[in-house]
């Protein structure tokens, strides 16, 4: 499988005094930023309901998110990230079970692979960096995002990028301590924008999603 990063994140739901707190725990605004996330998928929702997430990010290209094995549970998620379009392609003729061209772009691949837009809304999100204090200079970044969309859903979170699987159960650690000194609620769990968006925009396909996610059946929602 070709290599990608690992994301390790918690999300949460931001207050009126998040950035004030963020800014107390010693974190630095990197920028603010406003990009449109377009979502393609089969229309039976092939790779949303097997985990995968494929979007096209405004100034960042094409990004396929996939599950990371399973390891240790919590409100938590754990994706490999894979930004590089050979990659992407690849692992989508994987997924959708087709024989993969010579070369092709994620573009040129959409249309044999029966792959169309569920969903396109834009954030706009500030980025923090975190340095706590006692971390050595080559340990991954503790970042957080508040993001808010267009259509007024907003959502933060908690994140470190490793590179190997190892690296995860300390990331892990790092995430939910912070999580703590920022006042988050132990079990809290916010969805993603696009559960949110399909919810409110596409809500068959976000049944169907509901349908093919067992835990979440027995909840009622993904969302809660
Ligand atoms: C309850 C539940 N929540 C989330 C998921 C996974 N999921 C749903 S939509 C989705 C795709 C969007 O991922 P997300 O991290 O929410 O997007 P964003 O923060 O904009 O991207 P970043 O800039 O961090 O790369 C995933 C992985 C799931 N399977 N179940
Ligand atoms: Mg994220």
């Amino acid at each position: 499988m070709a290599q990608g990063l690992i994301e390790v994140e918690r999300k949460f739901v931001p207050g009126p005094d998040t950035e004030e707190r963020l800014q107390e725990l010693g974190g630095t605004l990197e920028h603010r930023i406003t990009f449109r996330d377009t979502y393609y998928d089969t229309s039976e929702l092939s790779l949303m309901r097997s985990d995968h997430w494929l979007r096209q990010r405004q100034g960042s290209g094409w990004e396929l998110k996939c599950p990371g094995i399973a390891g240790i549970s919590g409100p938590h998620n754990e994706y490999v990230e894979f930004t590089s379009e050979s990659a992407i392609v690849a692992q989508l003729f994987e997924l959708l079970g087709a024989e993969e061209p010579e070369i092709a772009g994620v573009a040129a691949v959409l249309a044999p692979l029966k792959l169309q837009e569920v969903a396109s809304f834009i954030t706009t999100r500030s980025s923090w960096k975190l340095a706590l204090s006692g971390a050595h200079e080559q340990e991954p970044l503790l970042r957080v995002d508040l993001d808010s969309t267009d259509f007024g859903y907003a959502v933060g979170e908690v994140e470190v990028m490793v590179h190997e699987k190892a690296e995860v159960p300390a990331a892990l650690e790092k995430i939910f301590s912070f999580s703590r000194m920022l006042g988050v609620p132990a079990q809290e769990k916010a969805p993603a924008k696009l559960l949110v968006y399909l919810q409110r925009f596409r809500p068959l396909d976000y049944q169907r999603l509901l349908e093919a996610n067992g835990s979440s059946e027995a909840t009622g929602d993904f969302t809660s």
